[in-house]
């Protein structure tokens, strides 16, 4: 379960989230929507240890999520892709700093998530070579080396056409059923009923 409670985040001296609380079982999959400037990557960021808070709390099974920020995945909006590594690169740098796994393996295993992702032939191509929807699945890829028990989307599908918007939620859904606990931050309220358990509507 993913706890957030009586959370406040202020810029200066402005109020961007107000005392905020919501329980996300785990396995869930909720959607953010609402206005621009609502709040919601700024909640993204909190939940994924990017941004501090003024007061609460977000815990992951109890515990503070600042002492499990390696159980949180992050895919922001424009990817974060690093340009000058292949797609293989991308996958590997976090991993081999964090895994204890072999180079051989964490190999293996990276090539086995992009054939999974229908990206086996992007393997050793740059992100400047790929297209909107390629770059989307090698960030979701990315994010999994790391085997997270949460992630955290920011608009996913915001640079996708209707044809690819389906497959990310495909995609979605199927980490749904592996038991990965997923917030999704869209603009997008047709996606959000395909796809959310709960849609959380996040007011300025
Ligand atoms: N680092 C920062 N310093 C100061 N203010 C910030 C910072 N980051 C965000 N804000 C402000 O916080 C508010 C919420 O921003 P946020 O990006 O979380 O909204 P949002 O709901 O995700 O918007 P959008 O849908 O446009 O992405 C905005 O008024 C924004 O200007």
């Amino acid at each position: 379960m993913l706890t957030i409670k009586n959370l406040t985040k202020k810029f200066q001296n402005k109020t961007i989230i107000d005392n905020l609380s919501l329980e996300i079982p785990t396995g869930q999959l909720i959607c953010l929507v609402g206005p621009s400037g609502g709040g919601k990557t700024t909640l993204l960021r909190c939940v994924s240890g990017l941004e501090t808070f003024q007061a609460g709390e977000i815990l992951l099974d109890d515990h503070p999520i600042e002492m499990q920020l390696n159980k949180i995945g992050v895919v922001f909006q424009d990817y974060h892709l690093f340009p000058h590594m292949t797609v293989l690169e991308n996958l590997l740098l976090a991993p081999k700093l964090k895994s204890s796994q072999s180079e051989t393996e964490l190999g293996q295993q990276a090539k086995q998530l992009l054939s999974l992702f229908d990206l086996s032939e992007q393997v050793n191509q740059y992100p400047y070579e790929l297209s909107g929807g390629q770059k989307q699945r090698v960030a979701i890829a990315r994010a999994l080396m790391l085997t997270p028990e949460v992630i955290c989307y920011d608009e996913p599908t915001s640079a996708l056409d209707p044809q690819l918007r389906d497959s990310v939620g495909k995609m979605l859904l199927d980490l749904k059923a592996k038991g990965i606990t997923q917030i999704v931050v869209t603009h997008d309220h047709e996606f959000a009923k395909t796809i959310a358990d709960k849609i959380y509507e996040v007011n300025v």
